[in-house]
């Protein structure tokens, strides 16, 4: 894992079955292929193969216990945390299987950063909470630091709202506002890509409308997977989507086709909400 990997070779040259034609044009960030994961001896995903595209926003969807939030720690192989789990396969990321041994995984997860269902602040200052991870990874000035954190508070509409009180406690700080702060604190990495695991089922509308907009915008400069419940916020700021059921990816296909005219009955059901 190199330095710059935003000029990925990685090319949609082997089409994932079903995935759009568009989508598969753009450059790759991420190839899964043939994964299985196992919680101990049970088999939770079952042969996923899914591109995720450059710099768009893959939604995934399907019912719950369907994988997807074990996909999602897939990802970074956040799972190595956890004793008896088990991917095999291949997630081919800057050229290299992240499954493989030998990946250096404090660098993985700096490049493939994750927010959580829950905002998780750290306990300590809001500044600290976005110095913390860039200091894990590199030295910088304290005006680089003052930099790096005005940076990532404006990059996520939180400055105006904090600028005066950044030695104040993160956790004081609203729900919406400490999701934002999770997320100014992920990208204060300067990652490539960035996992979020159903980041606004615990949010008020008006803040979740807000982390909505701010998908938008970072898709500009990063590749998203958001796993959501919602289907309209799949809708609203999914460029493709992923159903899942089972631990089976049933399909991948872009955003519009997929609530339109999906290929599979199992996706016609869900979306419409005949179960889950
Ligand atoms: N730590 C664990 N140990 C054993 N089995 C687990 C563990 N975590 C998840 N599972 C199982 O793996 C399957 C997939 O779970 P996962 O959490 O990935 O689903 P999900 O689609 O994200 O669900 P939800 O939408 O409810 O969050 C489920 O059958 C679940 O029970």
């Amino acid at each position: 894992m190199n330095g710059d990997t935003r000029s990925s070779p990685m090319q949609a040259d082997t089409i994932t079955a079903g995935q759009d034609v568009a989508e598969a044009s753009r450059p790759l960030a991420i190839q899964v292929r043939n994964l299985d994961f196992y919680y101990g001896k049970t088999r939770a995903l079952h042969d996923i193969s899914l591109d995720f595209p450059e710099r768009s926003v893959t939604g995934m969807i399907g019912p719950s216990g369907c994988g997807k939030s074990t996909l999602l720690r897939v990802l970074n192989r956040m799972y190595d945390l956890y004793p008896g789990q088990k991917a095999t396969g291949e997630v081919l990321y800057d050229g290299q299987n992240i499954l493989a041994p030998g990946v250096d995984l404090n660098l993985l997860r700096s490049r493939i950063g994750m927010v959580f269902q829950k905002p998780t602040p750290f306990p300590m200052s809001i500044y600290d909470n976005i110095a913390f991870g860039i200091r894990l990874h590199e030295r910088v000035s304290r005006s680089e630091m003052d930099g790096r954190v005005e940076d990532a508070l404006r990059r996520v509409a939180l400055w105006g709202e904090v600028k005066d009180r950044l030695q104040a406690s993160a956790t004081a700080m609203s729900g919406g506002q400490q999701q934002r702060l999770c997320i100014a604190r992920t990208i204060a990495t300067r990652p490539e890509v960035i996992l979020l695991d159903e980041p606004t089922s615990a949010l008020d509308p008006v803040s979740t409308a807000r982390i909505e907009e701010l998908l938008d915008e970072l898709k500009t400069e990063f590749t998203i997977a958001i796993v959501t419940h919602n289907m309209q916020q799949a809708a609203r700021c999914a460029d493709q989507v992923a159903f899942f059921y089972l631990g089976e990816l049933v399909e991948v296909d872009s955003t519009a086709r997929m609530f339109t005219n999906p290929r599979e009955s199992r996706t016609q059901d869900y979306i419409t909400g005949r179960f889950g």
